[in-house]
């Protein structure tokens, strides 16, 4: 019989099943994630009893003292170890959300006007709660749950407010999180190297490497990714995968997290697990919302508060147990053993018929929900027909005990309101003096902002440059462990490199053969342009949803990421390219002077390091498929214009300026110089006549007698920073278009 873990409140029982140590060694998602850990130990920052749990972390301290959710017992008495807790995270305030007349609309056009996704919907999600926000496809739930979190801003009317205080968007960021629905995960990163990286740029320096080392540990033995720590992410399940996202944004404590449908793609015992830990997090003081779709019975009765949805307009918000009495009341009546959560599906598509406008009324009228009360008001009206329960009072009580903190002050209360009314109060409760602001001080919203009302830290938890050194070693060491990216990488070059060279065996010094060796040049920097260009097409899409996700999670900024990026890629692309043109050089019998091999080689570099910014650019602006597609027919017309396959003067005059924009011409000029030019002595003639003897008639030939290497070098090397900071722009443009 499988050991459970006892989750008792008066409004519910939960029994999470847990796992005995012995079954530890199966990484499957069923015994891990059944292994998740006491509600109590997961909560926001356990430490301490009352008045700095009330304060600073929201955890579970005494109900009289924190009037939180009710205490939840632990029945596992058979666990051979002490289990761990997390009580070394950042401490923080609990959080409540609530939203009122909340609009929004996209434009369809000019002619189509805008389209009302949102259509003032209202509803209070509390710290302490497991929130589900349900409806049909379509419905308005990941549009809700974006507006929330911050992620869309424009066209969005309505109020929030953050403890019964108009929302400060950055501040609320750096406090909440975002788990998507896909886990956007390096694939080539162990778990413990990324909750590292995400330690490193989510605590800063507050935090020793000792400490860091506890929080990681805590975390990763709580989410029972203990045993999994040394796998590389692309090796874990779905069911690990997701535990890590949490684990990886648990770091710095966010007391409100986001989940996209955290259950989509997991199993049903997985699923059920899953739910668990949320409702774990939740139940440590932490605002859990999430959207799911169509949830088992089993799932949904594990949800606290159910908000659900349909066109945009709330149908229903309250504890789930009161779903089916205000369903009932509104005679529409669900049937024994039929799942509430299918019904009230079945009812906002109108399968019962048109019932949605009148659940709108009803909901607008008050006959469920909390009723429209601010999380300051304490004596929030209790609706008719839902049934709320003690927990739901007790919150209330929570919402009183913090207000009594707020009033009698000596710890910093961390207020995510607009400055101008910032409220700094400190406690005077007997305990609280010890307690004091170090342990309330978080990495995102430190004291010293709280104290002295400065003006909002526009940063991250570390400076720009820590920024760029932890994301520059973490993308060096997956590019280094990608076999794709770098392995075959380099194989690709030096094979092919000794397979031109063998073809091409020992033709540079030959007059009679100067055409085929401007065809091995011109195809030496064609192989390194393309090699540098669709790896980076294949693989920045990957990078950039990882960034994304962090990025909007607060971790970094563009900058960072964007630069430690640049700088990884290059001394890949030297040495691959580096290692081609090397082998090709020598093996072709090119002349055997040093400047000569260095400018080859670093015109070639330039053509391959303006290829790879290239594919960065495509990478960024769209989707793999297209880039695939747009990468090498994009580079079509460059390659006619490159002055192999047409010589300058031959191209009509009115298209002769799109010469200037191929970069290819640049590279193969430049490659032809530096063989060629530089008054190079006669060549060789293995002929009895060689017209072209005269390497300066070659390039005259070739009409680049005129041409100038460093005019070259330098036309690459402004493509190379246009391109760039295209691609920065293009990155940023997509940000904002996200919001
Ligand atoms: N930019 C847009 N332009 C037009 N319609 C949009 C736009 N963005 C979203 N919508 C529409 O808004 C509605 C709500 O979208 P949303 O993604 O919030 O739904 P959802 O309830 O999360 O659905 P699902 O469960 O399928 O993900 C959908 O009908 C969608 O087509």
């Amino acid at each position: 019989m499988t050991p459970g873990l006892k989750m008792e409140s008066k409004s519910t029982q939960i029994h999470l099943p847990l796992m005995g140590r012995g079954s530890r060694g199966d990484l499957s998602d069923k015994v891990t994630f059944s292994q998740i850990k006491s509600p109590e130990q997961l909560n926001n920052g356990q430490l301490l009893g009352g008045s700095q749990m009330n304060l600073c972390n929201g955890g579970v301290g005494t109900a009289a003292m924190t009037g939180l959710v009710p205490k939840i017992h632990n029945d596992c008495g058979d666990q051979k170890k002490p289990m761990a807790s997390l009580t070394h995270l950042p401490k923080r305030p609990p959080v409540d959300i609530e939203f009122s007349d909340l609009s929004y609309s996209v434009s369809e056009g000019r002619k189509r006007g805008y389209k009302a996704l949102l259509k003032c919907i209202n509803g209070t999600f509390r710290s302490g709660e497991l929130t589900a926000i349900m409806g049909p496809s379509g419905a308005g739930k990941s549009t809700l749950m974006n507006i929330l979190a911050g992620y869309k801003t424009s066209n969005v009317t309505g109020s929030i407010l953050i403890n019964g205080k108009e929302r400060n968007l950055r501040r609320f960021r750096k406090l909440s999180c975002y788990i998507m629905q896909d886990d956007c995960l390096l694939p080539h990163l162990t778990i413990r190297e990324a909750m590292y990286v995400s330690a490193n740029l989510k605590l800063g320096k507050d935090m020793t490497v000792t400490a860091k080392k506890i929080v990681i540990d805590e975390i990763l033995e709580m989410l029972s990714l203990v045993d999994a720590a040394d796998t590389r992410t692309i090796n874990l399940s779905g069911g690990q995968k997701k535990r890590l996202s949490i684990a990886l944004e648990l770091v710095n404590n966010p007391p409100v997290m986001f989940f996209d449908e955290p259950t989509s793609g997991l199993d049903s015992s997985s699923c059920f697990q899953c739910i668990s830990l949320l409702k774990s997090l939740a139940r440590g003081g932490r605002t859990i919302i999430c959207t799911i779709h169509q949830p088992s019975a089993r799932l949904f009765e594990m949800f606290d508060f159910l908000y659900t949805l349909s066109e945009g307009q709330c149908i229903y918000q309250g504890r789930v147990c009161g779903l089916v009495p205000f369903l009932s009341s509104m005679s529409l009546h669900c049937p024994s053993y039929h799942n509430p959560a299918d019904y009230v599906m079945e009812v906002a598509t109108g399968e019962h018929g048109d019932w949605v406008h009148k659940l709108v009324m009803a909901v607008n009228k008050g006959y469920c929900g909390r009723g429209q009360t601010s999380t300051s008001s304490s004596s929030s009206s209790v609706p008719q027909n839902c049934n709320f329960n003690n927990q739901s009072k007790s919150n209330v009580e929570k919402v009183d005990a913090l207000q009594i903190v707020i009033d009698k002050p000596t710890c910093t209360v961390i207020d995510m309101s607009e400055p101008n009314i910032n409220t700094e109060k400190q406690n005077a409760l007997p305990n609280a003096t010890n307690l004091a602001p170090v342990t309330c001080t978080t990495s995102l919203l430190d004291s010293s902002e709280s104290f002295t009302k400065k003006p909002i830290n526009a940063g991250f938890p570390t400076s720009g440059w820590k920024q760029f050194w932890i994301l520059l070693k973490r993308t060096f060491r997956s590019i280094l462990r990608d076999q794709m990216l770098t392995h075959l990488r380099l194989c690709s070059h030096t094979v092919v490199g000794l397979l031109i060279g063998f073809l091409y065996y020992d033709i540079g010094h030959d007059a009679a053969k100067v055409m085929s060796n401007a065809g091995c040049i011109f195809f030496t920097v064609m192989f390194t342009m393309f090699t540098a260009m669709m790896p980076t097409i294949l693989t920045f899409p990957t990078e950039m949803s990882v960034f994304v996700r962090e990025h909007l999670n607060y971790w970094y900024s563009l900058k960072a990421f964007y630069f430690a990026k640049t700088m990884a890629d290059l001394p890949f692309q030297i040495v691959f390219s580096g290692v081609y043109v090397i082998i090709v050089y020598f093996m072709t019998g090119q002349p055997m002077q040093t400047d000569r091999v260095l400018m080859f080689t670093t015109i070639n570099i330039l053509t391959a390091l303006v290829a790879q910014s290239l594919g960065l650019l495509i990478g960024a602006a769209m989707k793999i498929e297209t880039g695939v597609y747009l990468g090498p027919v994009t580079t079509i017309p460059v390659v006619l214009f490159s002055g192999f396959f047409v010589n300058f003067n031959a191209i009509p005059s009115y298209l002769q300026w799109l010469t200037y924009l191929s970069y290819v011409r640049y590279g193969f000029e430049g490659a032809m110089l530096s063989v060629y030019g530089f008054g190079r002595e006669k060549l060789h003639c293995s002929e009895a006549y060689c017209h072209f003897r005269n390497p300066d008639m070659f390039l005259k030939e070739m009409t680049m007698d005129h041409a100038n290497f460093w005019v070259d070098v330098g036309a690459l090397s402004a493509f190379f920073v246009f391109i760039r900071v295209i691609s920065y722009l293009v990155l940023r443009f997509k940000l904002k278009m996200m919001q």
